[in-house]
């Protein structure tokens, strides 16, 4: 496994090592040891599966303590641009996004911490998106913000016309109308 920084600190690439042969490939998606080397330290506690057409539209999402969550997110079939928000008050990349793309062809991992908002958008029909969390899902502590937020200015790369989102997304507040919890 290769662990990649990105210009927001705690915000992790990983790329693992793909074994391909005649049969298909092989690699390993979880490895504690590696991770731990990474400085991603926490139990993963919960894992989670969605399933997307293409367009979907799923965020911005993060839980406040004390069940705020990291997710170690990947995608296994599909394709997505997966967005990270900065919303640790005291961070130097405060309200900064980091963008990846992430496929079932390239199988990157994504580690993002607590402290930040999380969202993706399905760039393929049929993709599952996975991800391990080091927390429980605790629906009162959700926090979130509307996914086109002038302020975070997030291109997306998507027609607003294609996009499918939630009831419960469609009406998440500005970013400047939340207060961190972190
Ligand atoms: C996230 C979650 C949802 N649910 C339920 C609640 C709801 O009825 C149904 C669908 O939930 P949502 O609409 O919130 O699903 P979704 O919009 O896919 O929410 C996810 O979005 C991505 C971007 C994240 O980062 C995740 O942490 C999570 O917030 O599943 C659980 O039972 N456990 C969970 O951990």
């Amino acid at each position: 496994m290769n662990i990649i920084e990105t210009p927001i600190k705690d915000l992790v690439i990983i790329e693992p090592k793909v074994w391909g042969d005649d049969r298909g490939y092989f690699f390993e998606s979880y490895n504690q040891e590696v991770l731990k080397k990474a400085g991603i330290t926490a139990d993963f506690v919960q894992d989670n599966q969605s399933f997307s057409h293409k367009g979907a539209l799923r965020g911005l999402h993060a839980q406040a303590h004390p069940y705020a969550q990291g997710k170690l997110v990947r995608v296994i079939q599909g394709k997505v641009l997966d967005v990270a928000v900065d919303i640790r008050k005291n961070s130097e990349t405060f309200g900064q996004h980091f963008k990846i793309e992430l496929s079932g062809e390239n199988n990157i991992m994504f580690y993002v911490p607590p402290g930040f908002l999380h969202g993706f958008v399905t760039l393929e029909d049929k993709t599952i998106f996975s991800y391990k969390c080091t927390n429980l899902y605790q629906k009162d502590t959700e926090v979130g913000v509307i996914w086109n937020d002038k302020d975070l200015g997030i291109d997306w790369g998507i027609d607003i016309n294609d996009a499918l989102i939630s009831p419960k997304d469609a009406v998440l507040p500005a970013f400047k109308d939340i207060v961190s919890p972190f």
